[in-house]
C-alpha cells in the first residue's frame, strides 16, 4: 500500500472493515465428488507421465489430436448393456440438448475422422491425452474422472496395426523402468467369440451383449454369467461350450476346439510372429477370456496387466472396423487403445519406481535493501532473457528468510543485489550446493 504498511487498506484504526455485500458462508475446498485436484506435486508426477505419452506417440509418428470434453450424449448411446453406458455423465443443456460429458475418447475420434472424410489421407495415426468422466454413485468410492492417453490408427485392416499400438506401449513401460516381469499383455480376438457363436447359429446383434457379459467373467460369479448369457437367448450347450473356448490360453488348443484354421486363429498367428519381430514376445500371452468392456470391438482385443494380479487392467484396446460406419461413415478400418492414469500410477507404487520430480529453480534473486528491488528486477530479466529460471524474491525479506525459501525451491544459485556492489555495477553471487561465494560484474552474468 502507499504508505508502506503492510497490513492493508483495514490496518489504520480511524476506517472501519470495509462492508462485505453479502456475507460469504464458507465454501467446500474440496474438488467434486470422484475429482481431483492437482497441487504442484501431482502436477509434476501427471506431466511426466503425459511428457513420455506423448513422446512415445511422436517415436511412432503419430499426430496429437484433441475434441471437446462435452458431446453429444447419442455418440454413446450403445445397446449392448455396457458400463460405460449406465454411468454416462449426461445431461440436457440449457438448449434442451442432450449432452455428456466423454466416457472415453474413440467415439470423438470416429466423429472427427468422419467429419474429416476425403481430406485426410488414410492411414491416420492419432494420438490424444484427455479427461474421461463418468457418473458412478458414490457408493463405490470411485473416481469419477480420469485421463486417458488413447493411440488409434485408421484405415489399416492388417493386424500389423494392432503389433505397432501394443509396441508402442511395450516402449512406453520401458521408458518408465517397467518391465516384462512386471506386466503383460493379454492377447484374444473377438472373431473367437463369433466362431463359436456362429456355429450355434446365434445372431450377430447378440454379440455385443454376450461380448459384455463376458467382460464380467473376472467381476462376478459365474452362475450369474450362465444366468445372464442364457437371458440374452443362448442354450445350455451354447453357454457350456463358448466358457470351455474361453478357458483356452494356447493357439493350437483353440485351433482344434474351432475345428481347423479360422480368421481367428489366423489372425492372432500373424500376430504373434510379428510380435517375435518388434521383439516384445515375452510380452504378450494368448488368453481367450479377454474380451474387454467395450461393444465396438470387432477383432484383436488385448489388455495390460499386473502380473502380480493385484490391479485392475493397466490400459486395453483393439479393432473396432465396424464403428465408423454405425456413426454413418464409410466402412473404415480402426483400431486403437485406452491408457488411463490411475492404475499406472498405483504400479509404479506398488514396484517403488515413482520418478523423484522437484521443483528446480536456477536462480534466486534478492535485493539486499528496498532501494534495490528495482536493481533486483533488472537482474531477474537478464537471466530471464538468457533462458535462465529466476525466483525473484518480491517483498524485502531477511536473508534467513531468503535462505530457507532458496532451499525449498531447490534454487542452484542466489543472487544477491546489494549496494556497495551494485555502484560497481555488481552483484553477489552464492552457489548454493558448494557454499562458493563471489561478485561478478552485471554483463559478465551467464
Ligand atoms: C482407476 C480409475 O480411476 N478408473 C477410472 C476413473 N474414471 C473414469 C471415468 C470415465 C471412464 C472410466 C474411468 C475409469
Amino acid at each position: 500500500t502507499e504508505n508502506g504498511d503492510s497490513r492493508g487498506r483495514s490496518g489504520s484504526l480511524s476506517a472501519p472493515p470495509p462492508l462485505l455485500e453479502e456475507a460469504v458462508q464458507k465454501i467446500d475446498v474440496n474438488p467434486p465428488k470422484g475429482t481431483r485436484d492437482f497441487p504442484p506435486e501431482e502436477m509434476r508426477l501427471r506431466n511426466w507421465l503425459f511428457h513420455n505419452f506423448r513422446e512415445v506417440s511422436g517415436l511412432y509418428g503419430f499426430e496429437e489430436v484433441d475434441f471437446p470434453v462435452l458431446e453429444s450424449e447419442a455418440l454413446f448411446i450403445r445397446k449392448a448393456g455396457e458400463e460405460i453406458k449406465d454411468q454416462l455423465y449426461c445431461f440436457e443443456d440449457r438448449g434442451n440438448r442432450r449432452v455428456a460429458l466423454r466416457p472415453e475418447l474413440t467415439p470423438s475420434l470416429a466423429r472427427l475422422v468422419i467429419q474429416k472424410g476425403k481430406s485426410v489421407p488414410l492411414p491416420l495415426k492419432w494420438f490424444a491425452v484427455g479427461q474421461c468422466w463418468r457418473y458412478e454413485r458414490m457408493t463405490r468410492g470411485r473416481r469419477r474422472e480420469h485421463y486417458q492417453w488413447n493411440m488409434d490408427i485408421i484405415g489399416v485392416p492388417e493386424v500389423t496395426a494392432e503389433a505397432e499400438l501394443i509396441s508402442s506401449i511395450v516402449t512406453f513401460f520401458k521408458r518408465i523402468g517397467v518391465t516384462a516381469s512386471d506386466v503383460g499383455f493379454k492377447v484374444s480376438s473377438r472373431k473367437v467369440l463369433q466362431e463359436v457363436l456362429r456355429c450355434y447359429s446365434i445372431s450377430e446383434n447378440l454379440f455385443g451383449k454376450v461380448c459384455i457379459i463376458i467382460d464380467k467373467i473376472e467381476k462376478i460369479p459365474m452362475d450369474e454369467i450362465k444366468k445372464d448369457l442364457k437371458s440374452v437367448g443362448m442354450s445350455e450347450e451354447a453357454v457350456e461350450d463358448l466358457l470351455r473356448v474361453l478357458s483356452i490360453k494356447s493357439l493350437t488348443k483353440l485351433e482344434e476346439i474351432l475345428g481347423g484354421p479360422g480368421e481367428a486363429v489366423a489372425d492372432l498367428k500373424q500376430l504373434f510372429s510379428l510380435a517375435e519381430k518388434f521383439g516384445y514376445s515375452e510380452w504378450i500371452q494368448f488368453d481367450a477370456s479377454v474380451v474387454r468392456g467395450l461393444a465396438y470391438y470387432t477383432g484383436i482385443v488385448f489388455e495390460g496387466f499386473d502380473r502380480e494380479g493385484k490391479l485392475r487392467a493397466i490400459c486395453g484396446g483393439g479393432r473396432y472396423d465396424r464403428l465408423l460406419s454405425t456413426f454413418g461413415g464409410d466402412d473404415i478400418p480402426a483400431c486403437g487403445f485406452g491408457f488411463g492414469d490411475a492404475v499406472i500410477v498405483e504400479l509404479l507404487k506398488e514396484k517403488g519406481i515413482l520418478p523423484e520430480l522437484s521443483l528446480q529453480v536456477e536462480n534466486i534473486v534478492c535485493a539486499l535493501d528496498g532501494d534495490l528491488q528495482g536493481a533486483a528486477a533488472t537482474v531477474a530479466t537478464i537471466l530471464r532473457d538468457k533462458g535462465q529460471s529466476v525466483d525473484l524474491v518480491l517483498e524485502n525479506k531477511p536473508l534467513k528468510w531468503v535462505f530457507k525459501r532458496a532451499a525449498r525451491i531447490n534454487a542452484q544459485r542466489l543472487i544477491l543485489v546489494g549496494n556497495t556492489e551494485w555502484q560497481k555495477g555488481m552483484v553477489g553471487v552464492k552457489i548454493l550446493s558448494s557454499g562458493e561465494q563471489y561478485e561478478v560484474k552485471l554483463n559478465e552474468l551467464e
